[in-house]
């Protein structure tokens, strides 16, 4: 099982993209500006998307990617969320406004998109020995990670989330967790924007991670553009101990 992180900052700048990871060349784990660097058959080679919530961050490519692949594929891409997530993009976004709906288009009967709706904590097949399970969390909006389980591992992906038992008791449920990536979107003095926007702050990550029974090597992801430096730096403390990594983007995460 290999992930590459085709972006993984919290905003747009030089060299900066928003979430997407790209599992196994064919499933897309949230749809941010990063799948712009995804060539013509790359997105076509696209079977599914699993999206965390509805943020503009992790889904506008998905609008792109839809639109370039107009003509190109005679299978529609599937795209999973939860029910909440789903109604809002079809509401807000692909609603003929702001974006054409694509899940009727080029006709009903051979669309771009196909909605499924997921639940939390129900397991699905990926084929390949591969399973993804949907586990809520806490962000401002209906949101939620996604565990995949491989042959060889256990990896995680928090999605945007603050502080809750929930995701500790989820994460605390599986067999194994070799590897996990979450969010550290702002540094300890912005602890209060961090608890109103429902994001982590070092500090905040370091003492919730004691509630974790495994020993994943973490991935840290979704920095705010500027707040790198000090993220880093307050990490080494906060962190102290745990294996870790700052995630950047074209980093590979590897199962094997
Ligand atoms: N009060 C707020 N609630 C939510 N998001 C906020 C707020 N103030 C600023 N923001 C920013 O808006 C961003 C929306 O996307 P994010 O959740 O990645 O991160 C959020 C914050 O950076």
């Amino acid at each position: 099982m290999r992930i590459k992180v085709l972006g993984c900052s919290g905003g747009v700048g030089p060299g900066l993209r928003t979430t997407s990871l790209l599992l196994d060349e064919e499933i897309l784990i949230d749809a941010g500006t990063g799948i712009g660097d995804l060539t013509l058959s790359q997105q076509r080679r696209i079977r599914h998307v699993f999206l965390t919530h509805c943020h503009l961050d992790h889904v506008c490519g998905l609008a792109f990617m839809a639109d370039n692949l107009f003509d190109l594929i005679d299978e529609p891409i599937a795209v999973h969320a939860s029910r909440e997530t789903l109604q809002t993009l079809r509401e807000h976004v692909f609603n003929w406004k702001i974006w054409p709906d694509f899940s009727v288009l080029p006709d009903e009967n051979n669309p771009l998109l196909r909605w499924n709706e997921v639940a939390m904590d129900e397991k699905l097949e990926l084929g390949d020995g591969r399973r993804i399970t949907p586990f809520r969390v806490l962000h401002t909006v209906p949101a939620n990670g996604y565990a995949i389980e491989g042959r060889s591992g256990t990896f995680a992906f928090t999605g945007d989330t603050y502080a809750d038992d929930a995701l500790w008791h989820f994460l605390n449920g599986l067999p194994r967790l070799d590897k996990l990536m979450i969010e550290i979107a702002f540094p300890d003095k912005e602890a209060a924007l961090g608890y109103a926007s429902k994001h982590f702050t070092p500090d905040l990550l370091g003492r919730e991670l004691r509630k974790l029974e495994h020993r994943p090597k973490l991935y840290l992801t979704h920095h705010k553009p500027g707040t790198e430096a000090s993220i880093e730096r307050e990490c080494r403390q906060a962190l102290r101990g745990w294996e870790y990594a700052h995630l950047k983007r074209g980093d590979t995460i590897s199962l094997s």
